[in-house]
């Protein structure tokens, strides 16, 4: 059985940033995430996932006002510098959180120069940080117009080409459905490069259960494949976060 993360921007928002880790683990979850905890105090949000036993897996690097905005800087031409300062400062923030992974985005781009600032970039991250393990994420352009990385075999020939040991694949099955139309058979192809799941219910991005990803198959897929990371929550609970825990009972 894979270990289950809650993403804390998604889940238990009804309660503030510092309270949700107690309802993570009350309801069952080992880890949890957090998009972007530039605007927090990680001395209070580690002592809050400590408190309650919970790993920190994952946060992403930082988006233009810290909290929001477009998503990231890799993959923009000219924006290196940005970039440089953007990636030291999540890796500051993964050091104080003792987080697993850093999600390193990709922004809007289009083009062979996104794609060569991109792995650039990258490549010029995983030099700086050799014990960090870095991932990227492959996002459909509907929920994120623009992105540069919108496809997972884009993904994969930029994994190959950067070839860092350190650098590996977020597999999003929600993306994953709403790129490919079969999450499972996405993860058949790419699933060996994945460090990092996470899932949400296609469409709607609401909870993983009852729509067009068969999700106790795709935890069946991911256990028999030897996967062996987190999987994470990441959906827009369709009421209360609470009320929509049922899932948790269908894949364990
Ligand atoms: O899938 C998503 O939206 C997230 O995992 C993410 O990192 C984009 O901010
Ligand atoms: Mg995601």
């Amino acid at each position: 059985m894979a270990r289950l993360a809650a993403n804390l921007t998604f889940l238990f928002t009804e309660l503030p940033m510092t309270e949700r880790f107690a309802a993570a683990r009350r309801a069952g979850f080992s880890g949890v995430e957090v998009l972007f905890p530039y605007d927090l105090a990680t001395r209070e949000l580690t002592r809050a996932a400590r408190a309650e036993g919970l790993e920190f897996v994952a946060l992403n690097t930082p988006p233009p006002n810290w909290a929001g905005g477009p998503r990231g800087f890799a993959a923009i031409p000219g924006g290196e510098d940005r970039f440089r300062r953007d990636f030291d400062r999540a890796l500051r923030f993964a050091g104080e959180l003792g987080a697993r992974h850093i999600h390193v985005m990709a922004g809007r781009a289009r083009g062979p120069e996104a794609r060569q600032s991109f792995i650039r970039n990258l490549s010029w991250a995983a030099a700086r940080a050799p014990q960090a393990s870095l991932l990227i994420e492959p996002a459909n352009t509907a929920d994120l117009p623009g992105y540069f990385l919108d496809d997972f075999d884009l993904a994969a020939e930029i994994l190959d080409e950067i070839g860092a040991p350190n650098i590996g694949l977020q597999f999003d099955a929600y993306h994953a459905q709403r790129i490919t139309g079969d999450a499972l058979a996405c993860w058949d192809r790419h699933g060996a490069r994945a460090r990092h799941v996470q899932i949400a219910g296609v469409p709607g991005r609401h909870e993983p259960a009852g729509g067009d990803i068969d999700y106790p198959a795709f935890f069946r897929r991911l256990a028999a494949s030897g996967y062996d990371g987190f999987v994470s929550a990441e959906y827009i609970p369709a009421t209360t976060t609470e009320a929509g825990l049922g899932w948790l009972t269908d894949v364990g």
